[in-house]
């Protein structure tokens, strides 16, 4: 909902002078509100717990203008040793002031706290260090040349800057996703202007009190709220002086940031949906295979773009697979974040809900076997309110339903059963996404066999959610383009620039 307020002029991330408190944006180094605000509400009970400042063309615009003059101010000027220390400062920032991001980044998705305590407040501290690491340390090429006269030449290489990095990201992993994205494109030394998800909006707000409290110059990090289309990701992606743009997040919605991106011919690097396939061999570790299965369907209540939405299972152990992941999802405690017992949380809003809820209809009047789950669970109190849903599970469709095909991105799964390797590997390709694959098998042949002929960015044996910040990341088909990660960051954050002397 969105409502008018006169322009606020306070300090910090949030302010809670009225009994809900404001969340602004951050440009040039000072938080800033003008005459729009939205509600940002529960997703555990629906209540309102802030207002959020939605930032205007011209906010968006100033943010920009800012990003542009802390290109050509100190932080310009900085050696890359400068840069370094100053990202160190801000990842010991955040775990610093770790219990602040976990409650507000809980607050606004209804995560376990557990999972935002061990994954993503951690990660938003590692993003920043990770990339200060690889900027140090990674080599450039040099060539040496013959030329006709004999004396010679050299090539070395240089990376630049790219500029002002639009950084536009989803409400999943909020504090992850963002630094991610922000934390080598700083080590790289451009300047950031991000929107945060309208649902999540509390993390990247919080973090320009830490880049402040770190030394950053002013303008080097900017936060603009407000929604996609007619809002402020649009403003942000079709403003001519952002000069790359980052996305995570749906991919209709990455389909829009490049055209905008066209407009300029613009770098774009894009995250997108999945519809992972898990790969089940009758040969597996079968505690094991259960157990990432389990994850990889249902941790931060399925909405994980990595996570397991197809799962195929080697028939003769399909109905003892099945049984077990039965057990497993009716076992999953659903709860309010702070209770040490809750392991799924609600979806993120109601609207989400709504979408996922689709599905579970969807998938009853096709007729699939609802082996658990399937609807709404009853819930508590003020919980009643939440996007709650129920850990699903169902067998009984094929590779051709919209419950095979589509992401819906919620805690639900289709078990299919397969016959041999090279069908399994045919079905898991056939769809248009191809994000990420999980395969359980304990023969290692067949592991690195399966591996290369999945059309995925990132292929997973006997483990899910393993990750090296070193190694590339992103995906395949409509999953993505471009890869970061490690050196491959620097390829999207950077110029690559040849020098070639005559000696
Ligand atoms: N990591 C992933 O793969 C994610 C996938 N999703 C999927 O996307 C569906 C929709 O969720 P949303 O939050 O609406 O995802 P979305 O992809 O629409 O939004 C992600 C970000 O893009 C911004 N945005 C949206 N339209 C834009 C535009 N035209 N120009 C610039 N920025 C724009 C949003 O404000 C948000 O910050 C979910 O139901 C889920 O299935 C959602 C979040 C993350
Ligand atoms: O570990 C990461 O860097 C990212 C994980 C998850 C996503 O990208 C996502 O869910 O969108």
């Amino acid at each position: 909902m969105l409502i008018t307020e006169p322009q606020a002029s306070a300090q910090a991330a949030s302010s809670s002078a009225t009994a809900v408190k404001q969340i602004k944006n951050f440009i040039n180094g000072q938080y800033v509100a003008g005459q729009q605000w939205f509600d940002k509400r529960s997703p555990q009970n629906n209540a309102v717990i802030a207002r959020v400042a939605e930032a205007s063309r011209a906010e968006v615009d100033a943010a920009v203008v800012a990003a542009h003059a802390a290109l050509h101010g100190p932080w310009g000027r900085m050696t890359i040793a400068q840069r370094v220390d100053l990202l160190y400062a801000v990842a010991d920032g955040i775990t610093r002031r770790f219990d602040d991001f976990l409650a507000a980044e809980v607050e606004d998705t209804g995560k376990p706290m557990s999972l935002a305590r061990h994954v993503d407040i951690p990660r938003g501290a590692a993003n920043f260090k990770i990339f200060a690491d690889v900027v140090k340390n990674v080599p450039t090429e040099f060539f040496e040349m013959p030329t006709p006269d004999g004396t010679g030449a050299i090539n070395y290489a240089m990376r630049r800057p790219v500029g002002v990095v639009g950084v536009i990201c989803p409400w999943n992993l909020p504090l992850l996703l963002m630094t991610w994205k922000v934390g080598p494109a700083l080590a790289c030394g451009n300047t950031v202007v991000v929107k945060p998800s309208e649902e999540t909006p509390q993390t990247a707000a919080l973090l320009g009190e830490v880049v402040n409290a770190a030394g950053v110059p002013p303008g080097v990090y900017n936060v603009v709220h407000g929604f996609g289309p007619n809002s402020t990701g649009e403003f942000l992606t079709t403003h001519r002086g952002v000069n790359a743009i980052t996305f995570t997040g749906e991919t209709r919605t990455g389909a829009a940031i490049m055209k905008a991106a066209a407009d300029g011919a613009r770098p774009v690097s894009l995250e997108m949906g999945g519809k992972n396939a898990a790969i089940v061999f009758a040969d597996c570790d079968f505690n094991a295979a259960i157990e990432g299965t389990l994850r990889s369907c249902f941790a931060n209540c399925g909405q994980v773009c990595l996570g397991t939405e197809r799962v195929y299972v080697e028939r003769p152990l399909f109905d003892r697979f099945v049984a077990a992941l039965k057990k497993g999802a009716e076992t999953m405690q659903l709860g309010r974040p702070e209770d040490p017992a809750t392991s799924m949380g609600p979806l993120i809003s109601q609207e989400h809900r709504d979408k996922v809820l689709s599905y579970y209809k969807k998938a009853k009047e096709l007729g699939a076997t609802i082996v658990t789950g399937g609807g709404i669970p009853d819930m508590p109190g003020d919980l009643k309110n939440g996007a709650w849903v129920q850990p699903t599970i169902w067998t009984g469709l094929g590779d051709d339903s919209v419950i095979a095909r589509e992401e819906i991105f919620g805690p639900c799964a289709l078990v299919m059963p397969f016959d041999t390797e090279e069908e399994v590997i045919r079905r898991a390709n056939d769809n248009d996404y191809g994000l990420a694959t999980a395969i359980w098998t304990t023969n290692l042949s067949r592991a690195h066999r399966v591996a290369a002929a999945i059309d995925v960015g990132i292929a997973w044996v006997n483990s899910w959610f393993l990750r090296d910040l070193r190694t590339s990341f992103g995906g395949a088909k409509q999953s993505g383009i471009g890869r970061e990660g490690g050196v491959h960051s620097l390829d999207f954050y950077t110029e690559l620039k040849n020098v070639c002397v005559k000696l």
